[in-house]
C-alpha cells in the first residue's frame, strides 16, 4: 500500500506506508548524513523492511535489497565475470550497483550469508568506506550517498549464526520489536482495510500469543500475519478461519498447541 505525502512545497513521493513507532526515522537520517552504516535487529514480520524503504522514499534514494542465505556468497553481493556472446563480461552485483550510484544497501538477515561475506563488509562498514573488488582489481571508495542497512533476528540464532563482535561493533544498531497495541492496530487497519474495532480483537489475541512462555512457539505471531487475518476478515472470510489459517498454521504444526491458541481466540471472542 502507497500513500502520497508532501515533504516540500514542490516535492511529491510516493511513500511505502510506514508507522513510525520510536525515534527511528531521525536515527536513521542521522546515520545517513554521518555515513554511518546501521544495524535493525528484531522478530521477523516487525517492519523493518519496510520501514528502510520508508525511508529511502523519504531520502529519496533507490535501495538495493538482498535476502541473505546460507549460500550467498561475497562474489553475490560484489559481482562477477558471465559470458556473453563468447566474451566474458564484468557484471556488478547489488552492493557494488549501490556503492557506485551512491545509494541504500539492505541486506537482510545478514547473519545468514557466508564467512567471506563479512570480509567485504568490514572495509566498508568503518572509517575507510571502500569496497574492494579482488576480481577488477578495482577499490571503490564509498561515495557520500551510499549508506548500508543490515537486519538480524537475535530470535533465531544458535551458536554457529551469530555476528561477530568485530562486524557487531561497526555498526550503529537499534532494536525494532512489535508495535505498541495503538499503533498496530492504526497498521493493520491501514494495510488490510479492516476497521480499527475489528482490527483491535486481533491485536489483543496477538499480545496475549507474545506473552506466551513454555508453548512450542518460536517466535510470537508477526505483524505481518496479523494484517493476512485482518485482509481475509476484510474479504469476509469468517473471524475462526482466517485465525486458523493466517496465524494459528503458520505459527506451528503441533495439533495440541493448536487447539490452545483456538481455546484463546474462544476466550477473546467469546
Ligand atoms: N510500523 C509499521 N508501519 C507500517 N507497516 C508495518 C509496520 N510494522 C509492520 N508493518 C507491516 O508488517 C509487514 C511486515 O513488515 P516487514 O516486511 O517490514 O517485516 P521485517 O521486519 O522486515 O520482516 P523479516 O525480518 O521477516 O523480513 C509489512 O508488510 C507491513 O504490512
Amino acid at each position: 500500500m502507497t500513500m502520497t505525502l508532501d515533504l516540500s512545497p514542490s516535492a511529491s513521493v510516493d511513500l511505502p506506508f510506514y508507522q513510525p513507532t520510536g525515534m527511528e526515522c531521525g536515527l536513521f537520517e542521522t546515520a545517513y548524513e554521518n555515513g554511518l552504516p546501521l544495524l535493525l535487529k528484531g522478530p521477523t514480520g516487525c517492519g523493518k523492511t519496510r520501514f528502510v524503504e520508508y525511508m529511502a522514499a523519504i531520502l529519496g534514494k533507490p535501495v538495493y535489497t538482498v535476502a541473505c542465505h546460507d549460500d550467498l556468497s561475497a562474489a553475490d553481493l560484489i559481482g562477477r565475470y558471465l559470458l556473453k556472446g563468447g566474451e566474458t563480461e564484468w557484471v556488478d552485483g547489488p552492493l557494488t550497483r549501490a556503492v557506485r550510484e551512491g545509494a541504500i544497501c539492505y541486506l537482510d538477515e545478514v547473519v545468514e550469508a557466508r564467512k567471506d561475506v563479512t570480509v567485504v563488509l568490514h572495509p566498508l562498514t568503518d572509517s575507510r568506506r571502500t569496497l574492494m573488488i579482488d576480481r577488477t582489481g578495482e577499490e571503490l571508495a564509498a561515495p557520500k550517498g551510499f549508506m548500508l542497512v543490515a537486519s538480524y533476528n537475535p530470535g533465531y540464532q544458535n551458536v554457529l549464526k551469530r555476528l561477530k563482535p568485530s562486524t557487531r561493533q561497526r555498526f550503529l544498531s537499534i532494536s525494532f520489536d512489535f508495535p505498541e497495541p495503538e499503533v498496530e492496530i492504526a497498521v493493520v487497519s491501514a494495510e488490510s482495510g479492516l476497521e480499527p474495532g475489528r482490527v483491535a480483537p486481533l491485536v489483543r489475541l496477538a499480545g496475549h500469543i507474545r506473552a506466551l512462555s513454555g508453548m512450542d512457539l518460536e517466535e510470537g505471531v508477526s505483524t505481518r500475519l496479523l494484517t493476512y487475518a485482518a485482509r481475509l476478515m476484510a474479504s469476509n472470510m469468517s473471524v475462526d478461519q482466517a485465525i486458523q489459517v493466517a496465524i494459528i498454521e503458520p505459527l506451528t504444526d503441533e495439533p495440541d498447541v493448536q487447539q490452545a491458541l483456538r481455546d484463546l481466540v474462544s476466550t477473546i471472542y467469546g
